[in-house]
């Protein structure tokens, strides 16, 4: 469970308010989906809840643990994909891989079995031992996935984790997001595609302008907006928010 408490941020000179007192649940045994018009603070809140930026406002715990004053316990209840897979380009994929894993002190067998099985799904077994230089978006996106998840985070944080991705493997980290969820976990991952979201997602978080619009179940939010799409939804709600 993530839990944000009075959650603000704002940059540089203080003028503007990028996230503004956010206060979520975001639950276990659930995918969340977290949607907001470009700029709306997706990136910088995910950024929070990992410990990158320091809120300016506002408590952040993931599993209890607080993120600023025991960041390193926090930090062991999480995986997570940033939006940039062009990390770490100079080594080859396996290093990589077993980087995180010494990181984490996961075991060998452990390791390899998780690298067997992940590399099978996202079909990247012929390219663990090629320079992450050499891989294109979306391989570079799914080595970035392994890494994150290679030491079994019970929460999942996914930033844009789709995008680039080819239909199969895409497929596969969906599934692995709905296994996971269904073990019991908390998955929350940003998308722009709201057709993903609307399939995938069990919770929506809806953010415009820093500030939470909406967070509940996509039921509830279609119960209020009966026979509309997603995206019909969306693009009243923030027009009015
Ligand atoms: N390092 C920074 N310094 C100053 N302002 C920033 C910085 N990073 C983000 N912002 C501002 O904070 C706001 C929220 O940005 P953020 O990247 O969190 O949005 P987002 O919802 O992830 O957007 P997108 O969907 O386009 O990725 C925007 O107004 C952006 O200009």
């Amino acid at each position: 469970m993530i839990r944000l408490n009075h959650v603000s941020k704002i940059y540089g000179d203080g003028s503007k308010k990028a996230v503004d007192d956010l206060s979520w649940d975001i639950e276990d045994g659930k995918i969340t989906g977290f949607i907001g018009p470009n700029g709306a603070g997706k990136t910088t809140t995910l950024k929070m809840i990992t410990g990158i930026l320091a809120p300016s406002e506002g408590t952040i715990e993931i599993n209890g643990k607080d993120i600023q004053k025991d960041p390193l316990e926090a930090k062991r209840q999480f995986g997570f994909v940033s939006d940039d897979p062009d990390a770490f380009l100079r080594v080859r994929g396996i290093e990589y891989l077993n980087f995180m894993a010494d990181i984490y002190g996961v075991g060998t067998e452990e390791r390899q079995r998780f690298i067997e099985e992940t590399a099978k799904r996202f079909e990247m077994e012929e390219n663990l031992s090629s320079r992450i230089m050499s891989y294109s978006h979306g391989m570079r996106q799914k080595i970035m996935v392994m890494g994150a998840l290679i030491h079994k985070p019970p929460v999942w944080i996914l930033d844009e984790p789709l995008t680039g991705l080819d239909p199969r493997s895409a497929h596969e980290l969906k599934q692995m997001m709905r296994e996971h969820a269904d073990a019991g976990n908390a998955v929350l991952f940003s998308t722009h595609v709201l057709e993903v979201a609307e399939k995938l997602c069990d919770r929506i978080a809806i953010i415009h302008h820093g500030r939470q619009v909406y967070l509940g179940t996509l039921e509830e939010l279609k119960a209020a907006y009966p026979d509309q799409t997603l995206e019909n939804i969306f693009l009243e709600i923030t027009e009015h928010a």
